[in-house]
């Protein structure tokens, strides 16, 4: 595996070849075989050919651009290959990475005291920090993430630190330093509200900084969760919202003695809100917006869900993390139906893998619980496809952060953030060309698209991913 690092624009002018595969719209993908796509020296996708193969594609589409044979690498899906939109991870904890598949039989609130809160407390240690990080980074962008929406802890320089290694690496990221005055441990918390919101300003500050634009990285405004803030820390960062129009992002209704200490902190005659539902909370705060990324909301009921559509604020399914600690199945086809526009979340280390496309298997297995359990056993309607999960990953996740219309499909105008996924081709002697080939997928030639798709989806891994690509440059390479 190569992390290839780096920093300035890539010089190269890029044609891709071969087949292609994107989500036309929530549950139909489409696939464009002998395709090309050009992607000019910004990222920018400025040609989709379909029946082009590389002699058209320079006898015609690269006179059209006005650009020189040899200004241009020609990258070349081979057979059993397809390029895929890049991943979006729409909720994860970078400095929980160490952590990963370390919970035991906890659930939420004995696990951040036991787990989580010595281990982000213990990432104020500068060199931890840097190994964490730049681990979790190469990590996640070996399994097809090329956007992540992270949580860093509640120091500002280690937050800062992730926004550099992230610039660094060529991943699209949100980094939120973590704001959280009560409720927690002694050792890990904000003094008072104004400090929390000082240190805020200051990562913004750093972010605003080392990326003028936010093109690449995005600062994120990050509550931890509503019983780990006090009502004046929530309603300051709802302010420095709508002061900045910066994105949100925290959590909400992941487990029911969360939601009981939420609606006992937070009475309505302290909010000022109409009840004391935990979405009302955060509505009362001014922190319910359309750039707002709730991360679980499995017990929403009917009331908020429809509090949470009217603001437009969007959902992160973890499903991995939900199932980990017992924190419940969420409906997704119930926010989908309401209008709740959702994406996915890794949610290490509640959840247990850094990989978008094992939450999008557990997507679809959550799915068919829940069909269980509703209209009397047995909903087809709750199940998720395959092609749906996909969209969550890509699409979906691409509105969830605000990048709709820059990532998430190959079209003219897009961004080219995308992997290159093989998959093994099983030779008429059994084999399949080296050892890690195809991983756990194998291609028997035989199966349609739509089959081989569902088939990475459900056995696919890192060994899979051969090369990721954020705004056209080469961010992972796998040898
Ligand atoms: O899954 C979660 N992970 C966390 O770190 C956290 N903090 C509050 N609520 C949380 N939920």
């Amino acid at each position: 595996m190569r992390i290839v690092q780096r920093n300035g624009p890539d010089a190269r002018r890029k044609l891709f070849l071969g087949s292609f595969v994107h989500c036309k719209a929530l549950d139909e993908l489409e696939y464009l075989h002998n395709a090309a796509v050009a992607v000019d020296k910004e990222g920018t996708i400025v040609a989709v050919e379909r029946e082009c193969d590389e002699v058209r594609a320079r006898e015609t589409v690269l006179p059209r651009l006005g650009w020189g044979e040899d200004e241009v690498e020609v990258v070349k899906a081979r057979e059993g290959q397809f390029f895929f939109p890049g991943f979006i991870d729409t909720h994860l904890h970078a400095s929980q990475y160490p952590n990963v598949g370390i919970f035991g039989k906890s659930t939420l609130l004995d696990w951040l005291n036991t787990y989580t809160f010595p281990l982000e407390a213990s990432l104020a240690d500068p060199a931890r920090a840097r190994q964490v990080y730049a681990r979790v980074i190469r990590k996640t962008l070996s399994h097809g993430t090329t956007c992540a929406a992270y949580y860093a802890t509640i120091d500002v320089p280690s937050t800062n630190l992730l926004a550099d290694l992230c610039l660094a690496a060529g991943q699209r990221a949100l980094v939120g330093r973590v704001c959280m005055d009560q409720l927690s441990p002694d050792y890990y918390r904000d003094a008072t509200p104004e400090s929390s919101l000082a240190y805020t300003r200051a990562s913004i500050a750093h972010i605003r900084t080392i990326d003028p634009s936010l093109s690449l990285i995005r600062p994120i405004i990050t509550p931890r969760f509503a019983p780990s803030c006090s009502l004046p820390l929530l309603r300051q960062l709802g302010a420095l919202a709508q002061e900045t129009r910066l994105p949100i992002q925290t959590h909400i209704s992941e487990n029911p003695s969360e939601i009981a200490l939420v609606q006992q902190l937070f009475p309505p005659s302290a909010t000022g809100a109409p009840d004391n539902s935990y979405a009302s909370v955060y509505d009362a705060a001014g922190l319910l917006t359309e750039r707002t990324i709730l991360a679980h909301a499995v017990h929403l009921t009917d009331a908020e869900a429809d509090l949470v559509a009217a603001r437009g604020a969007k959902i992160s399914h973890c499903p991995c993390s939900n199932s980990a600690l017992a924190s419940g199945a969420a409906r997704v086809r119930w926010l989908l139906d309401r209008g709740i526009v959702c994406g996915l979340g890794t949610d290490m280390s509640g959840g247990f893998s850094p990989s978008v496309l094992e939450a999008a298997r557990h997507a679809v297995l959550v799915s068919r619980h829940v069909s269980f359990t509703t209209a009397g056993g047995n909903s087809e309607r709750e199940k998720l496809s395959v092609e749906e999960v996909l969209f969550l990953a890509t699409r979906g996740g691409a509105e969830v952060v605000g990048l709709e219309g820059r990532v998430g499909k190959f079209e003219v105008g897009m961004e080219w953030d995308a992997q290159l996924v093989g998959l093994g081709v099983v030779g008429e002697d059994g084999g399949v060309g080296g050892e890690d080939e195809g991983g756990n997928v194998d291609v028997f030639g035989w199966e349609s698209w739509p089959d081989r798709v569902a088939k990475w989806v459900y056995n696919g891994d890192d060994r899979n991913t051969k090369r990721v690509w954020v705004r056209g440059r080469l961010v992972h390479e796998r040898r």
